[in-house]
């Protein structure tokens, strides 16, 4: 039995016109699936708990951008119960990208009417005063997360979506937030032995694919399937620097420049002297001066072909 939790506001709206087209095609090959809509933040992972649970076994299919996949992914309480799909109607599609997923929504849910491969995601967990959040593909403090938190509720967002450019939307928040930013003194400590500190960080990530913030390759090893966290982190340049840096990320190539580290662990504790914009998944996850990152232990099986 297929679910399919579905965004109908993912792409600034376009996600409920998407879905008819694919229901149009679910129902004339008879396809045996519900379909849950979400009506706010936070909706999906009450959805995918509930089917996770009272379900199972079944293929959970997310329809939305990489929020709504990471919304579901978090309210799965029993990996081994389900199997995860996910058809990307969102504007950054972080997550399709560095799974290598179909993007056309289309051949997305043909893909997953006829599985033929399968990936083991290993989830990321961050954890920070007790509360705690997953993620498939990154989570950073920093720079990073600020251009999430300001991407969130931006109309910038819904105008150029409307115009197909909603890639560009990641692209102009980061210019206006690198005028704002202020690097921090951040301690990271890895696999609770590795202990460093930076005096001027711009951002650090735990990336669990490849890529986030629409493309930015900043982890290029980056390997969802193994027990490693990618981390990378950026410091002490000059904000120029980091503007020339930026659009070479697009390929990987910014590993080269002095100040951005790039590290593997299966743990990460980040410090900071003040509050600092954290995300997962490029949702948010408050400000926090403290952040605790790791995998959790059982893979989630997801269709990839
Ligand atoms: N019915 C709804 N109305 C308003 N917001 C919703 C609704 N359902 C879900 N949301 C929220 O919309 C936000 C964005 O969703 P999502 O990431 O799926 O789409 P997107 O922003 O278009 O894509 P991307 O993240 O790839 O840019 C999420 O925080 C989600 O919780």
């Amino acid at each position: 039995m297929y679910y399919f939790i579905v965004n109908p506001k993912s792409s600034s709206g376009k996600g409920r016109e998407i879905w008819d087209t694919l229901e149009h095609r679910l129902t004339s090959v008879k396809c045996d699936y519900r379909v849950l809509f979400t009506r706010e933040k936070g909706h999906a992972t009450r959805l995918a708990k509930y089917i996770s649970t009272e379900k199972s076994p079944c293929v959970l299919v997310a329809v939305g951008g990489d929020g709504t996949a990471n919304e579901v992914i978090y309210g799965i309480e029993d990996y081994s119960k389900v199997v995860f799909a996910y058809i990307p109607t969102g504007s950054s599609n972080d997550l399709a990208r560095g799974l290598n997923l179909e993007k056309d929504p289309a051949k997305a849910l043909e893909a997953i009417l006829h599985p033929s491969s399968y990936h083991s995601l290993r989830i990321g967990v961050s954890t920070s005063e007790g509360e705690r959040r997953n993620f498939a593909v990154s989570s950073g403090i920093g720079y990073d997360a600020a251009i999430c938190h300001e991407a969130l509720n931006s109309p910038i967002k819904d105008f150029l979506n409307k115009l197909k450019l909603g890639k560009l939307t990641y692209t102009g928040i980061a210019l206006r937030q690198l005028l704002l930013l202020k690097a921090s003194p951040m301690d990271i400590i890895l696999d609770g032995e590795k202990k460093l500190h930076y005096p001027k960080v711009y951002f650090t990530a735990a990336m669990n694919l490849k890529y986030e913030g629409g493309g930015f390759m900043f982890c290029p090893e980056a390997d969802s399937s193994d027990e490693w966290l990618d981390i990378i982190v950026v410091e002490k340049m000059s904000k120029l620097k980091v503007l020339m840096a930026l659009p070479t990320a697009y390929y990987g190539k910014h590993t080269h420049f002095k100040g951005i580290h790039i590290f593997r662990c299966r743990r990460m504790s980040v410090r900071t002297d003040r509050s600092l914009a954290v995300h997962t998944d490029g949702e948010s996850f408050g400000c926090r001066d403290s952040l605790d990152i790791s995998l959790e232990a059982i893979p989630l099986k997801v269709i990839t072909g």
